[in-house]
């Protein structure tokens, strides 16, 4: 049987010392070196997850430039090794040195055997510890969620979400750039939420919802009846997102007046109220969306380049729904769920013609539509399974509708064959290359080349 405990590599020349550590750690699958050069063959052979390291070893024993050297280059081939490094007496100085150049942690000769083991064996938690972490790190959540709410698997979304992430912590103002349902409020939602202002507010507002006379006040606030004395005060927005996150949706819709107005509020950080008189301090950080392109309105005049910079200092683009494999039928997934409990709770998973018609979908309308149109199909099932009928895509504009070239053309005429044949096979995809007269993996390739799900 292969042996899979832990391997440790110990750095040390001194041949007694070398013996008595040797039987000291049963635990461990043991690797024994008596200088760099060893130390660093058995590094690249064994890739230890921990090394204890002699500071003295030849030709420098009595001095510590050899032990750093090995340091540094432990480090330098295999960076997530725990290297613990053994000081001489009185030589806590140089011990310390190397903790500054990266060691884990360092243990005073003469040799404490029990000390030693605490010492090894929590350098070797550590390394499991920060291993499972960059693993959870880099895989997707099981549930599909990142940032709190957003559910996603696609690798391009989840891109979006780690640099949303990424920026939640730093004090700059973020524009999410994307067409409408994407998914910007959630994200910026998201945002606030592992922001260090998760305490304060996340206010939204929609520019466009909003009639163009009455957005000022709307985002400003308003003071009445201050000259007669009984003022009454209504603060805006930004006031309301105070300590918070002010979260500016359509911001491409705000009137050129105002925008002079917005600019002179992220300049010196003071609003004033329509009507009033006093200037208001405001500490908010501002997240802005928008599906319309703002260059365009820059360059045609519409939209303040001062503004755009002072808005845009992070700008994260987020990608349409039919531009990330495999979330829709993830999403549907979810909705179904969701809505089946509170709606239709017989309803519990897809025909496959649905599935099929929900990849082959453009999704013009992103997320909300997809949202929508489940809604609609729970409710409308007649059994446990939403059908492709359920869910109301029109046949014709499967695929996006009208070809623009041949290759298009083609294209789409696969993706409907294939459609149909797994549908009419429920899933089955030898029964599906049978049909459609290919081999199981050419249809495979087909799948993968068109982002669709067998
Ligand atoms: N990845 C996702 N996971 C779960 N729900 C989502 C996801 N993306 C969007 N949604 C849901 O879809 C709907 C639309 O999303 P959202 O309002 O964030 O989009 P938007 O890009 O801000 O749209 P608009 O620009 O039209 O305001 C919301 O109900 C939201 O909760």
């Amino acid at each position: 049987m292969s042996d899979t405990r832990p391997k440790l590599l110990i750095v040390e020349d001194d041949p007694g010392l070398q013996r008595q550590l040797r039987w000291a750690y049963e635990d461990y699958r043991l690797f024994i070196a008596g200088d760099r050069e060893e130390a660093i063959e058995m590094l690249r052979a064994e890739a230890p997850d921990v090394v204890t390291l002699d500071l003295g070893l030849p030709p420098d024993r009595d001095g510590t430039s050899e032990g750093f050297a090995t340091l540094a280059e432990i480090l330098r081939i295999k960076p997530d090794t725990k290297v613990i490094v053994a000081s001489g007496h009185g030589a806590r100085e140089s011990a310390l040195d190397a903790i500054a150049g990266g060691a884990y942690d360092f243990y005073q000769k003469p040799v404490d055997i029990d000390e030693l083991g605490l010492i090894v064996r929590r350098a070797f938690h550590v390394h499991a510890l920060e291993r499972e972490n960059a693993r959870l790190a880099e895989t997707a959540p099981e549930d599909g969620r990142v940032l709190g709410r957003l559910i996603t698997s696609a690798p391009e979304m989840m891109k979006v979400a780690r640099t949303v992430e990424r920026v939640a912590s730093a004090n700059v103002s973020v524009l999410l750039l994307g067409a409408s349902g994407t998914g910007k409020a959630l994200l910026a939602q998201g945002l606030h939420d592992a922001s260090p202002r998760r305490d304060g507010p996340f206010v939204a507002i929609n520019c466009a919802a909003i009639p163009e006379n009455l957005l000022e006040s709307e985002l400003f606030g308003y003071e009445e009846g201050a000259v007669a004395g009984a003022a009454r005060t209504t603060p805006g927005k930004i006031e309301q997102a105070q300590g918070g996150t002010l979260f500016l949706d359509e911001v491409g819709e705000i009137p050129l007046a105002l925008q002079v107005k917005l600019l002179r509020f992220l300049q010196d950080r003071t609003i004033e109220r329509v009507g009033g008189s006093e200037p208001v301090a405001v500490d908010t950080r501002m997240v802005c969306a928008t599906h319309q392109d703002l260059d365009a309105m820059i360059v045609g005049g519409s939209f303040r380049e001062d503004l755009y910079y002072r808005l845009a200092e992070i700008v994260v683009r987020v990608p349409a729904l039919k531009d990330r494999p495999g979330d829709p039928a993830l999403l549907a997934r979810h909705f179904l769920t969701r809505f089946a409990r509170d709606m239709n709770p017989q309803v519990k998973g897809f025909a496959p013609d649905a599935l099929a018609a929900l990849d082959a979908w453009a999704w013009p309308g992103n997320v909300r539509e997809l949202e929508n149109r489940m809604k609609r199909a729970v409710i409308m099932a007649d059994g446990k399974l939403v059908t492709a009928a359920d869910l109301d895509l029109d046949e014709d504009r499967i695929d996006g509708g009208e070809a623009v070239n041949l290759k298009a053309a083609r294209e789409m005429a696969d993706r409907r064959a294939i459609r149909r044949a797994i549908a009419r096979t429920d899933g089955n995809i030898s029964g599906a290359a049978k049909m459609l007269g290919i081999s199981r993996p050419t249809l495979y390739d087909l799948l993968k080349q068109y982002q669709m799900q067998g």
